[in-house]
């Protein structure tokens, strides 16, 4: 069956691929709805027609606006134009305002008349990536805290170590356990103390907050953190507020406020990594000044 330019276009603009062809110059031959479709409905300044549209200028004005999209796009075009690469693809985030999106982007060639086209094609690959965040979510998140696992603090306290070692700073580790979590549980039931695990992790993971910090649930209720690149002092500073705020929630709760019965012992260490140390001997520091703080009455800092 001989089938009719119109039929053809129909099915290209039946796809959910964004697609466009251009020449050798750059220059939009084509482009289907969900083309046209994705730029209007994300506000991009396009026409219906596209004609004039040069896309690898408008890669390199994107590029020449700090975009890596646009960096990356136009040089890969440019390799299978100059037949360097036999096709080009690459995923890349582009996140609205209201969801999070991912695309991969094709260019592949094709010749007609001896004269070459590319096609160009945009996949929402978002369902993927999605399913992707979630399985590592899983293999590396505590269960019911969604914080880090201890897997993934080791692997985070060992590559900081390095850094520190490679920068010549110091790290420091607080051990935070809870007081007498047993009888918290027993007292308010096993349910009540899992809320008090996450709501102890919320405070943690927002008092850890730069590139060098991981805060972890070590073990059943004892917690981590690490912070690169700071001192015996400053680690104090971040323990300090960090039991308050573990204090101020037995305000908010009738239960725990009731015998205050939400605190924490911590004990913390600093080390400057050097030859022939490991982060074993800072863990082991920062376990000793929690056993410390265990022994000295518990709901304290010692380090
Ligand atoms: N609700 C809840 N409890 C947990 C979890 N993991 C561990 N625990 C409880 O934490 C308690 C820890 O008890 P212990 O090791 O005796 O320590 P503690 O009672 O906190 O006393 P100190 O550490 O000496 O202050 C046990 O009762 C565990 O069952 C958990 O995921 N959820």
């Amino acid at each position: 069956m001989e089938l009719s330019s119109e039929f053809l276009n129909m099915i290209l603009d039946s796809v959910t691929e964004h697609i466009v062809v251009i020449d050798k110059a750059g220059n939009i031959r084509f482009a289907n709805r969900s083309w046209t479709a994705f730029g209007k409905n994300n506000d991009c300044d396009i026409n219906d027609s596209w004609d004039g549209v040069n896309y690898i200028e408008v890669c390199d004005a994107a590029a020449k606006m700090g975009d890596d999209f646009g960096l990356k796009a136009g040089d890969g075009i440019r390799r299978v134009i100059a037949k360097e690469d036999a096709i080009f693809y690459f995923e890349y985030p582009c996140h609205s305002p209201q969801e999070k999106r991912w695309f991969m982007m094709r260019v592949t060639p094709f010749e007609v008349n001896q004269e070459s086209f590319f096609v160009i094609s945009h996949q929402n690959i978002t369902e993927r990536k999605l399913a992707e965040e979630s399985v590592k979510n899983l293999a590396n998140l505590d269960g019911l805290t969604s914080i880090a696992n201890r897997r993934v603090f080791d692997e985070f306290l060992h590559e900081e170590w390095r850094r520190c070692y490679r920068l010549s700073q110091p790290i420091s580790l607080a051990i935070i356990d809870l007081d007498n979590f047993k009888v918290l549980n027993d007292k308010f039931g096993h349910q009540f103390g899992d809320k008090c695990l996450i709501d102890v992790a919320k405070v943690l993971a927002a008092v850890a907050n730069r590139p060098g910090d991981i805060c972890a649930r070590y073990g059943g209720e004892e917690f981590a953190l690490v912070c690169g690149d700071t001192t015996l002092e400053q680690i104090k500073l971040i323990a300090d507020r960090l039991l308050l705020q573990v204090t101020a929630l037995n305000d908010l709760d009738p239960n725990l406020s009731s015998g205050n019965y939400l605190t924490a012992s911590i004990g913390i260490a600093e080390m400057r990594p050097e030859t022939g140390k490991c982060e074993s001997e800072l863990i082991s520091r920062a376990d000793a000044m929690l056993y410390k703080a265990k022994e000295n009455g518990r709901n304290r800092i010692e380090g």
